[in-house]
C-alpha cells in the first residue's frame, strides 16, 4: 500500500537531492538483480538518513539489516572523520557486494560489515552509539531495541523502519493479524511508552520510528 500519492511522491523526489552516482547504480542494480528489492531504502528515505546523520554527526553507527548497503551508506554521508558504521546481514549472499560497493564509496575504512545473525553480534559490538538504525527482521525488533537502548549515549537515537508495516498495523488494512504486524504493533507501543525515550513515529514511506534516548 503507498500511503501518499504517487505523483505527490514524484514531485517530492524531484524537489529532494539527488542520490550520489553509487547509491543511484546501487538502487539500480538491487532492482535488477537481488530478491526483495523493495528492501531498499531509497531515495526519498535515504536522503532523509543522510540528513539525520549530519544533524547528528554521529562517531559511532550501528545498523541491524544491511541488505546491499544503501542505507548504511546513506548514513555514512554524517559520520565523523575517525568515525564508524557497523553493519550486520544475516544474508552471506550479500557479502560480496556490499563489500565491493563499501570499498567504492570511500568510506570503506569506516565501514565494518558483520554477517550472521544480529541477535548473536549485536552484543559482541562494543561502542556507545549516537545512532541505531533497526531494519531486519520485524519479528525481533522490540528484542534489538532492548539490546541496544543501554548501548546508545544519552542523547542519542534509535530509528527503526517498516513501522507502519504497508498499513497492516490499522485493523482496517489488514487481513489477519499475523505475527510480524503483531510484533511491529507490540515493538511501536514499546517504544512510545518507554520513559526512557521521547519518540515520534513519523508516516514517511512504510514508517519511522524515531527514539531520543533522554
Ligand atoms: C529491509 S532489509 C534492510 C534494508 C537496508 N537497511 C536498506 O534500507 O537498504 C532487511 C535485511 O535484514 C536482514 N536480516 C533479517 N534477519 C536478520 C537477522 N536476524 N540478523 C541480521 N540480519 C537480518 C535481511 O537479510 C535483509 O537483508
Amino acid at each position: 500500500m503507498e500511503f501518499i500519492d504517487e505523483d505527490l511522491l514524484r514531485y517530492s523526489e524531484d524537489h529532494t537531492s539527488q542520490e550520489s552516482e553509487l547509491l543511484h547504480k546501487i538502487n539500480r542494480q538491487t532492482h535488477l538483480s537481488v530478491m526483495k528489492p523493495r528492501m531498499l531504502s531509497g531515495h526519498l528515505q535515504g536522503r532523509l538518513l543522510s540528513l539525520y546523520s549530519k544533524m547528528i554527526q554521529p562517531k559511532q553507527i550501528l545498523e541491524i539489516g544491511t541488505y546491499t548497503g544503501y542505507s548504511a551508506l546513506c548514513m555514512a554521508e554524517g559520520l565523523q572523520p575517525g568515525g564508524t558504521l557497523h553493519t550486520v546481514d544475516i544474508n552471506e549472499e550479500l557479502e560480496e557486494r556490499v563489500r565491493g560497493y563499501f570499498d567504492e564509496s570511500g568510506y570503506g575504512e569506516q565501514m565494518k560489515l558483520y554477517i550472521g545473525n544480529a541477535l548473536e553480534i549485536v552484543p559482541t559490538i562494543e561502542a556507545a552509539f549516537d545512532l541505531v538504525f533497526i531494519d531486519a527482521d520485524k519479528i525481533n525488533y522490540t528484542r534489538y531495541y532492548e539490546m541496544v537502548i543501554d548501548k546508545v549515549r544519552p542523547g542519542g537515537y534509535i530509528i527503526a523502519d517498516n513501522v507502519l508495516w504497508s498499513g497492516k498495523v490499522l485493523e482496517k488494512y489488514r487481513k489477519k493479524l499475523d505475527e510480524d504486524t503483531r510484533a511491529v504493533m507490540d515493538f511501536n507501543r514499546h517504544v512510545h511508552e518507554d520513559e526512557r525515550v521521547e519518540n515520534i513515529l513519523l508516516p514517511v514511506r512504510d514508517g519511522l520510528m524515531i527514539a531520543r534516548k533522554k
